[in-house]
């Protein structure tokens, strides 16, 4: 090595937000079993961490930080996957990785935690194994492990369209504050699109995005949001679980502008008019026996980012 050659990295640690779907409109599905969408995603403050290090040859080792149920923490992990993936694309078998995820993104939570996983774990190991790979090759890898881990590396706001997964970032002003009421038990999101296919008679008129609601991003108002938020995966999730109904309910009572599930749930997501009124919600919400646990985020941050 000559005496200014960049020193070879052994860490990588990446941070990766959850997403909250502003407007989630689902069409009918497709013969290969997906729906198109048009999906307006905010990445929120929640996050998790993906570290990479190190290991010897081809050799890809996975750690979860704390009790994760029902995280497996094998080859189905959809972090071993995006190695593995971005390995035999862009490097070579022999590319050696022990991960590390510290997760706090609820686990089928309809945040994407693991899409987030994925999102970081490709960061990661891109930079940590030094690969010629651009920033669109990487989300092209992306979106072959799921429909939302593209947006995970992109942050922001921004509309999916195809399967959620084709995306253009979208214009927002400020900030807009959120509480999220966690459930104790995840949902499945192939149960609730499968569940959707049962409830629904998809419109055939085109999926649009309400100018209103690009109107509400641009100008920052929580309260023109507000209105114009929806999901249409919500029924169907309610009718798996019809006490998340009393959980949206309970939000807007206590003074949300707004609630609804979060993508495929089961997590409430609730809109607050400013920081002082979401410490308000999430406190009373914290006190409800219904509701699992409660966190308050903010609204657009960043991708997948590199913290050390
Ligand atoms: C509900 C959302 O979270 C909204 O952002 C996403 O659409 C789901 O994204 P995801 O979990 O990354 O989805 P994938 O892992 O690609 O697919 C999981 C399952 O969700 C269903 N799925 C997903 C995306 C889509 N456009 N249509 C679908 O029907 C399919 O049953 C698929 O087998
Ligand atoms: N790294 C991971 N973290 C969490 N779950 C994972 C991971 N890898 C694989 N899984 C599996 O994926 C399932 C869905 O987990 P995830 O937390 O991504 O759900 P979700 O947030 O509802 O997804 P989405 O909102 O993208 O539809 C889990 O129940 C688990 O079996």
């Amino acid at each position: 090595m000559s005496a200014d050659a960049e020193p070879e990295l052994e860490l990588v640690r990446v941070r990766v937000p959850a997403k909250i779907n502003l407007a989630l409109r689902v069409g009918p599905r497709s013969e290969d079993g997906y729906h198109p969408l048009v999906n307006v995603f905010q990445a929120v403050s929640l996050f998790d961490d993906v570290t990479a290090e190190t290991a010897p040859g081809g050799e890809v080792g996975l750690q979860l930080v704390g009790e994760q149920p029902g995280v497996p923490a094998d080859e189905d992990n959809l972090a071993v996957r995006a190695v593995r993936l971005l390995a035999a694309e862009h490097g070579d078998p022999g590319l050696g990785v022990r991960l590390t995820l510290r997760k706090t993104i609820p686990v089928a939570g309809g945040m994407a935690g693991g899409s987030a996983d994925a999102a970081g774990a490709l960061l990661a190991c891109s930079v940590l194994w030094d690969l010629d790979v651009q920033p669109d090759q990487l989300t092209a890898l992306a979106a072959r492990l799921g429909a939302d881990v593209p947006f995970a590396l992109l942050g922001g706001t921004a509309i999916g369209t195809g399967r959620g997964d084709v995306l253009a970032p979208v214009l927002s002003r400020g900030t807009f504050h959120w509480v999220l009421g966690l459930s104790a038990q995840g949902l499945s999101t192939p149960r609730v699109f499968a569940r959707f296919d049962e409830l629904s008679t998809p419109a055939e008129e085109p999926l649009e995005v309400p100018d209103a609601l690009m109107e509400a991003l641009r100008t920052g108002r929580a309260e023109a949001l507000a209105g114009v938020v929806g999901n249409d995966l919500q029924a169907a999730a309610l009718d798996l679980r019809p006490d998340l109904a009393d959980v949206l309910e309970r939000g807007r009572r206590l003074g949300a502008l707004a609630a609804l599930v979060s993508g495929s749930g089961p997590t409430c997501a609730f809109l607050c008019a400013d920081e002082s009124a979401a410490i308000d919600v999430s406190t009373k919400l914290g006190r409800e026996p219904a509701v699992h646990a409660v966190r308050r985020v903010h609204g657009p941050v960043e991708g997948a980012r590199l913290i050390s």
